[in-house]
C-alpha cells in the first residue's frame, strides 16, 4: 500500500483544500448560516466510541445492513451532495461509480451537476434520487417522473 495515502477525513480535506480552488472547497467544507449544525455533527461523531477488539479473531466481520429492502455490505452511504463537478469534472457520474464499487447506495442530489440519466446509465449502483416537493408541484413531479423512469 502507498505510504501517501491519507488516513482520515481531516488529511482528506488538507489535500481537498490543496487541490480545488478556494471558492468550490468552501462550499463544500462549509455548513449553513453561523455552522452550529455542522459543528454539533462533528461533535455527535466525536461522542461515539470505537472500543478496539484486540485479541479476537476480525479475519470474518459483517457490518452488513439493509435500508428500505436494499442489502448493502456496511451501513455507510453516499449522502446526496450538490454540485459534484466542483470537485471532479466527471462530477456525480465518478461518485455513482465509487458508490458501485463499494456495493452501496448512489443517493443522487436535486442539485446535481449531472443529468438524472446520464448518471443512471453510467452504472449499476442502487440509486436514490433527493426529491425537493415544490410549491409548483409540476417541477416536482417532473423530476419524480425523470427519476423513476430510468432504469433500475
Ligand atoms: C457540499 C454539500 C452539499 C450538500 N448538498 C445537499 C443537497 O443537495 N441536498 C441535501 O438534501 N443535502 C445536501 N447536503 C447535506 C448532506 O446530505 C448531509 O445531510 C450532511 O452533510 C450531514 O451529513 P453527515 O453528518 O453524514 O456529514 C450537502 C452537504 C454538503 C457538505
Amino acid at each position: 500500500m502507498e505510504d501517501n495515502l491519507p488516513v482520515n477525513v481531516r488529511e482528506y480535506q488538507e489535500l481537498a483544500k490543496k487541490a480545488l480552488p478556494k471558492m468550490h472547497y468552501d462550499y463544500i467544507n462549509g455548513g449553513a448560516e453561523d455552522e452550529y449544525t455542522l459543528r454539533e455533527n462533528i461533535a455527535a461523531y466525536g461522542r461515539i466510541l470505537l472500543r478496539p477488539r484486540v485479541l479476537i479473531d476480525v479475519s470474518k466481520i459483517d457490518m452488513s445492513t439493509s435500508l428500505l429492502g436494499y442489502n448493502m455490505p456496511s451501513p455507510i452511504i453516499v449522502a446526496p451532495t450538490g454540485a459534484h463537478k466542483l470537485a471532479n469534472p466527471e462530477g456525480e457520474v465518478a461518485t455513482a461509480r465509487a458508490a458501485a464499487a463499494c456495493n452501496t447506495i448512489m443517493m443522487l442530489s436535486f442539485s446535481s451537476s449531472c443529468r438524472i440519466e446520464e448518471v443512471a446509465s453510467s452504472c449499476d449502483a442502487i440509486r436514490f434520487y433527493q426529491l425537493y416537493v415544490y410549491k409548483r408541484r409540476d417541477v416536482s413531479a417532473t423530476l419524480d417522473d425523470c427519476s423513476t423512469s430510468v432504469k433500475p
